[in-house]
């Protein structure tokens, strides 16, 4: 019965869009539940091991990211922690026009009313293939007449935003650069750190501070992540994406001191009033990617590459267009986005002929977009035919390579089955 099963469990190869607790987290999330349940507020044991145990949460996320744990903010998730980052930028700026316009005496009486309109609107700058957290929000603020936005499209060349393109779109009333770690599609990862340091070295002699964000979600747990030597303002976590429960957290460089962090909910001052309520805290995870991203890490990159062999090798190096693979750019270790080529193979149509593969084609949240291929290929220059035939195959860090030959073979009984239809 036993071998049965086996034969007959599927391979889940969609680590990107989520990922299962690890068994230890559960095991402390368990423990949490009997022991820590208490507010953290309270005095008496219940709450003041909650307490702990949100600390050592905060102590341990500030590790995993290079920073300190009062740059550490929990939030709902990583949504909610992008439409902070916009929120706290919106803010500073509008701050920043007030000042000027009382003389710059910041001391001076606070006028509450937004911007005057002798201020250019604050303006946003993001990548064309950003998660829709950050698209949409800045979308949003576009039509809402609160902010102006370029979308600075990747280079179809290498798959990633080109410092040049950014600084070419900065404008004097710039406030915010928001650009991803790593894509979650492609697994292409931008030039961050050098973006960072190119925006740092102009922005002296300007009036408005530019703000710079990476959505870290799908780089975290997968590859070395340093805020620090990144040298952002903020960065977002999410705890789906590394094993952890859903959670989100928001890396600040000195809230509200030398990171400007504006809340967007009021209410019982926890996290230092920059988000209250009591959320699901996370328990202590990251220490498992603290302790083991090598060997996650190389793991994940060998089971990737084994992955991309047996394509070639059953389908043949003519049939198979790896999207995911830009000569110049540095991409996630697990991310293999491939289309096997030919007119009957749309992606959706071979997974959904699949007796063992459980992946998709492309970000989970555009489900909705039908057939259509994704912007996000299109954006990176992959022709609309191949696009159309895109599988996302994300490896996590226990995939094997006997789940490699299992979904392999798979596919190439779904290839079969479809162009065997007249
Ligand atoms: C790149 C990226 N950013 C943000 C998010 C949103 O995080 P959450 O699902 O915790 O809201 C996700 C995943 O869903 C993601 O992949
Ligand atoms: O890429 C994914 O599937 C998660 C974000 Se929608």
């Amino acid at each position: 019965i036993r071998t049965i099963l086996y034969l007959y469990h599927r391979i889940y190869m969609d680590y990107n869009a989520t990922t299962p607790l690890e068994p230890e987290v559960i095991q402390a999330i368990t423990k949490a539940l009997h022991e820590a349940w208490g507010n953290p507020s309270s005095s008496y044991t219940a709450g003041v091991k909650a307490k702990a145990a949100i600390a050592q949460a905060r102590e341990n996320v500030a590790r995993l990211v290079g920073g300190k744990p009062e740059d550490i903010i929990f939030t709902s998730g990583g949504t909610e922690a992008n439409n902070l980052v916009f929120h706290s930028a919106l803010e500073a700026y509008r701050e920043s026009c007030r000042t000027a316009e009382q003389g710059g005496d910041s001391h001076h009486h606070r006028d509450n009313s937004r911007t005057s309109s002798a201020w250019p609107r604050p303006h946003l700058i993001i990548s064309n293939v950003e998660h829709d957290s950050v698209r949409l929000t800045a979308e949003h603020l576009l039509k809402d007449a609160q902010a102006d936005v370029t979308l600075v499209a990747v280079s179809k060349v290498t798959g990633r935003v080109e410092v040049e393109d950014v600084l070419t779109a900065v404008r004097p009333n710039t406030c915010l650069i928001s650009i991803m770690m790593a894509n979650n599609e492609t697994g292409v990862m931008m030039p961050i750190r050098e973006l960072c340091q190119r925006i740092r070295s102009v922005s002296g002699q300007r009036h408005h501070r530019i703000l710079l964000h990476t959505d870290a979600a799908q780089a975290i747990g997968k590859v070395g992540v340093d805020a620090r030597d990144l040298g952002v303002d903020y960065l977002t976590i999410v705890g789906h994406k590394f094993y952890a429960p859903r959670i989100g957290a928001l890396y600040v460089n000195g809230p509200g001191s030398t990171t400007p962090l504006h809340p967007m909910m009021f209410g019982g001052g926890q996290e230092r009033n920059f988000r209250p309520g009591y959320g699901w805290r996370p328990i202590p995870n990251a220490e498992l990617v603290i302790s083991n991203l090598p060997e996650y890490e190389s793991h994940m990159l060998d089971t990737r590459k084994y992955l991309e062999e047996r394509l070639q090798a059953v389908f043949g190096k003519e049939r198979i267009h790896f999207n995911s693979h830009f000569p110049d750019s540095e991409s996630l270790p697990n991310t293999c986005n491939v289309s096997i080529l030919g007119p009957r193979l749309q992606g959706r149509k071979v997974l959904s002929s699949c007796r063992r593969l459980l992946a998709s084609v492309g970000a989970a949240c555009h489900t909705h977009r039908g057939d259509r291929p994704s912007h996000i290929l299109l954006s990176c220059g992959i022709p609309e035919e191949v696009a159309a035939n895109a599988l996302r195959l994300s490896v996590g860090r226990g995939t094997s390579r006997a789940d490699v030959d299992v979904v392999v073979e798979d596919l190439r009984n779904a290839v079969e089955t479809l162009e065997s239809l007249n």
